[in-house]
């Protein structure tokens, strides 16, 4: 039989199909990959912001993620939202198992776009020690590159070298640190724990942003399970975010989604 990419997210739910695992599932889908899920939270949300949560109890995601690793062959995988510790410990331990023979795409969720904080404060600092030292990649915004590195960062140079301590000093495999928060162009900084590669487009004028940070770490994870270096897999999901944001929805109130080929209007 062929060979068939098998992508996993962990991460919370958007009823309104913007972000967490409905982007990621549409973006598994649109990058040719069998998606897979485990939920963390359902999360009642839209474009404007976060009205509620519900966290699942801890045990029901470990069977989940019985379910799929005891049946499914799962080639990367990605975490999105984990809002909490004892989560975040169930979770370690399925991803150990691996031995790190699958590809683990870190989202360090920690905040919306709304401002809502999606995880709680403590949670963030297993994240940071315990979590990290597994990942293939993490994929920080500006906001969570300050809290991960504890520094300050306002220019290319700041991301650059925050990227290098997160591989040096903090163990992550890979830092990509995301310029979207920055001015000027939408530049991002991958460390490999080798060398700085630069991906860097021009910015496109839009508030709809909802769902950017989940759609290109799935990208990433997507294009992992295919099999692709760390750095074509990056170059690519930088281009597929790139032109889901260009496409982007005006629909809602708030943050409008990103959008797909499938459902592109030229
Ligand atoms: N207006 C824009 N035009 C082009 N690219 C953008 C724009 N805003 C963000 N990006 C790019 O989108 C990707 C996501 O970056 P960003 O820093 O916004 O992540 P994030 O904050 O995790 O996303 P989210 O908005 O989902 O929270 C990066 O490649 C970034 O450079
Ligand atoms: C379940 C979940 N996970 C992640 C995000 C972050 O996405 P964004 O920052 O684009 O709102 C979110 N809003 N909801």
């Amino acid at each position: 039989m062929k060979h068939i990419p098998c992508a996993l997210t962990i991460a919370g739910t958007d009823p309104s199909g913007g972000a967490g695992i409905q982007a990621d599932l549409k973006t598994f889908q649109e990058l040719q990959t069998y998606g897979m899920s485990v939920v963390t939270s359902v999360v009642a949300q839209n474009t404007t912001g976060v009205q509620d949560v519900h966290h699942l109890p801890v045990e029901f995601i470990e069977q989940q993620l019985e379910s799929v690793f005891s049946d499914m062959p799962v080639h990367a995988l990605k975490t999105g939202m984990i809002a909490n510790e004892s989560m975040m410990e169930v979770i370690a331990r399925y991803i150990t198992k691996t031995k790190k023979e699958v590809a683990y795409v870190m989202d360090p969720v920690m905040v919306a776009t709304s401002g809502d904080p999606l995880i709680v404060e403590e949670a963030r600092h297993f994240l940071k020690k315990e979590l990290l030292p597994m990942t293939t990649i993490v994929t920080p915004n500006l906001p969570e590159t300050e809290f991960i590195t504890g520094r300050q960062i306002e220019s290319t140079e700041d991301m650059k070298e925050a990227a290098a301590y997160i591989v040096d000093e903090l163990g992550a495999g890979a830092a990509l640190i995301k310029g979207g928060h920055l001015q000027g162009k939408a530049v991002d900084f991958l460390f490999d724990g080798h060398r700085i590669y630069t991906f860097s487009e021009e910015r496109i004028n839009t508030k709809n942003t909802h769902g950017t940070g989940c759609t290109y770490s799935a990208a990433i994870t997507a294009n992992l399970s295919k099999g692709l270096s760390l750095y074509e897999a990056v170059l690519h999901a930088k281009n597929f975010v790139t032109e889901a944001i260009r496409y982007s929805f005006p629909i809602g109130s708030g943050n409008g989604p990103t959008n797909h080929w499938a459902t592109r209007i030229e």
